[in-house]
């Protein structure tokens, strides 16, 4: 057993909590050249919860999400998926094991139907083995399945047929994000997923991840938006220096004292034990 498993399986011995986790990590590490972009970073993901990480600018908050999702592969340190370790070479590897990420620019293929980039690169094929064959695409049966899908998420749009083109910059972000929901098995990961977008269409976008909580995916959500950060989160990981500073509770703690913690203003270490999160 390695020493991250060991760290695992005595959660108590750390401090953790004993409450299952989706997705945690503990100690990683990840070096350029003499820049430590991920230093000794620790990660936990909760059922069903969103989980804000937060960070200044070159905090590393990238660099962990590129580590969960299979971007990056660290040079040391430990991910588990539901209690098990996992070893990401590519975002292909975390796809398999059911981790979406929705990253902010390539989000959709515009000149495709809705319906067709949800099902980008798994499309669904004809029965029968001469249609596996030559790989005749089951728009039918695509279609349904974008409407239904669709409609779980109550994401308002008439038809599934529509090119994505023709789609507002929020509801765009929204076709990212239910295509992410429709496929994950246990995280959706979004990286600024309303950074680009106006009031009323980040809120859309706010509300079709809440959706996807509601459904029982945990999200892990990386957000500049303080707004947006103490509407929607569950809990708050704040970023500094490469690792995890603190863990706050949005309920308990001010955007003014989290924005310090971000800046290194207040030391995590003297902050009042209720506005942590556990
Ligand atoms: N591929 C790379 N090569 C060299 N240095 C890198 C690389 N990726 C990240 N870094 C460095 O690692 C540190 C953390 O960067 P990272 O992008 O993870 O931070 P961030 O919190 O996401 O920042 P931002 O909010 O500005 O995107 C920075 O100092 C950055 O310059």
């Amino acid at each position: 057993m390695s020493a991250a498993e060991k760290l695992h399986a005595h959660p108590t011995a750390t401090g953790m909590s004993a409450a299952p986790l989706v997705m945690e990590a503990r100690g990683l590490i990840k070096r350029y050249g003499h820049v430590t972009a991920i230093n000794g970073a620790d990660f936990e993901l909760r059922p069903a919860e969103i989980l804000a990480v937060i960070g200044d600018n070159g905090a590393g908050k990238s660099s962990l999400i590129k580590a969960l999702s299979g971007a990056l592969i660290p040079d040391e340190g430990q991910i588990f998926l539901e209690g098990k370790p996992v070893s990401f070479r590519s975002p292909i590897d975390a796809r398999r094991e059911g981790i979406e990420t929705v990253y902010q620019d390539l989000a959709v293929a515009p000149a495709m139907t809705i319906a067709e980039n949800l099902f980008l690169g798994r499309e669904i094929l004809r029965p029968g083995p001469l249609a596996k064959l030559l790989k005749i695409i089951d728009k039918k049966k695509m279609l349904d399945e974008a409407t239904r899908h669709m409609q779980g998420l109550q994401f308002a749009i008439k038809s599934m047929s529509q090119p994505v083109e023709t789609l507002s910059g929020g509801q765009r972000q929204g076709v990212a994000v239910a295509r992410s929901a429709a496929f994950a098995r246990h995280v959706v990961i979004m990286d600024e997923p309303t950074a680009a977008l106006g009031v009323r269409e980040g809120n859309m976008v706010l509300d079709l991840i809440r959706q996807v909580r509601d459904k029982g995916l945990p999200v892990i959500l990386i957000s500049h938006n303080m707004p947006h950060v103490f509407e929607i989160s569950d809990r708050i990981h704040v970023h500094r220096m490469g690792k995890r500073a603190a863990l706050l509770n949005p309920q308990k703690i001010s955007m003014a004292d989290t924005v310090s913690v971000m800046t290194g203003a207040i030391r995590p270490e003297d902050l009042s034990a209720d506005v942590l999160a556990h």
